[in-house]
């Protein structure tokens, strides 16, 4: 699984007259990528939702891709060969990417099981000087598998999903995440909170966060 090669050749990067400061000084901040990953129904999905849900209530411009909903549409040609599972973490790693030039706050939710294929996505930003932050959402798999929110595990137990992570296909947990949040242990709103302070500590977001408040 090696990082994709361009194809296309006689190309030329071609410069825009506006800077990414420029758009961050309109935004009002500064775009980064704070990517989750863990097993299915380890709670990616429903911290991103809160996260979002605390950065906009505090007029955070930011954006949410999940995998399930990702795969309807600009990755709906992939499936989960391994093969498959590079590209959709390629595709995302980029998206994420020129989420961060424009200075959104981009929220990740897939299993990217691949630990190889979550560095490509590190050294993307960082080559392109745009913070990369790794959540590792951890979680038993019996705990994800008794919360099966989806009903996937029964049927990958039961042989109609094949190649299901964590059950006949690999999940390789980052080796010094960023921040990590036990889903088995906190709450939805404890993780949030974890992921708010460790933003704060580098400056990403201000001091003044409230956790609370509503529309
Ligand atoms: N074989 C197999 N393995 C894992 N997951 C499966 C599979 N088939 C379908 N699903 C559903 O697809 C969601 C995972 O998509 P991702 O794009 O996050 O996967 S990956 O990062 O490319 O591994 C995953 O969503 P989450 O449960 O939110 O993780 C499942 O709903
Ligand atoms: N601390 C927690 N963080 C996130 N989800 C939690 C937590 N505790 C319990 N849950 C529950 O676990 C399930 C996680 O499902 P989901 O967010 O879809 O996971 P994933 O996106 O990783 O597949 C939800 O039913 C959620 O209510």
């Amino acid at each position: 699984m090696s990082e994709a090669q361009q194809k296309a050749t006689n190309v030329h990067w071609h410069e825009g007259a506006i800077t990414r400061e420029d758009r961050h000084a309109l935004l009002g901040q500064k775009g980064c990528t704070v990517w989750l990953t863990g097993l299915s129904g380890s709670g990616k999905s429903t911290i991103t939702v809160e996260l979002e849900k605390v950065l906009v209530m505090n007029s955070r411009v930011c954006y949410r891709l999940d995998g399930d909903n990702i795969r309807m549409g600009l990755n709906k040609n992939l499936g989960f060969s391994a093969d498959d599972r590079v590209e959709n973490i390629r595709r995302i790693g980029e998206v994420a990417k020129l989420f961060g030039d424009l200075g959104v706050i981009t929220t990740t939710a897939f299993i990217s099981p691949y630990a190889a294929d979550r560095e490509i996505c590190r050294k993307l930003h960082e080559d392109a000087k745009i913070p990369f932050f790794e959540v590792l959402v951890d979680c038993p798999l019996s705990v994800a598998e008794s919360r099966d929110p989806k009903g996937l595990y029964k049927k990958a137990r039961a042989g109609l999903i094949k190649n299901f992570t964590g059950i006949d296909d690999p999940y390789e947990a980052p080796a010094e995440p960023d921040v990590t949040v036990d889903t088995s242990k906190l709450s939805v709103e404890e993780c949030v909170g974890e992921i708010i302070s460790f933003l704060q500590s580098r400056d990403i977001l201000p001091k003044d966060i409230d956790l609370k408040k509503k529309p």
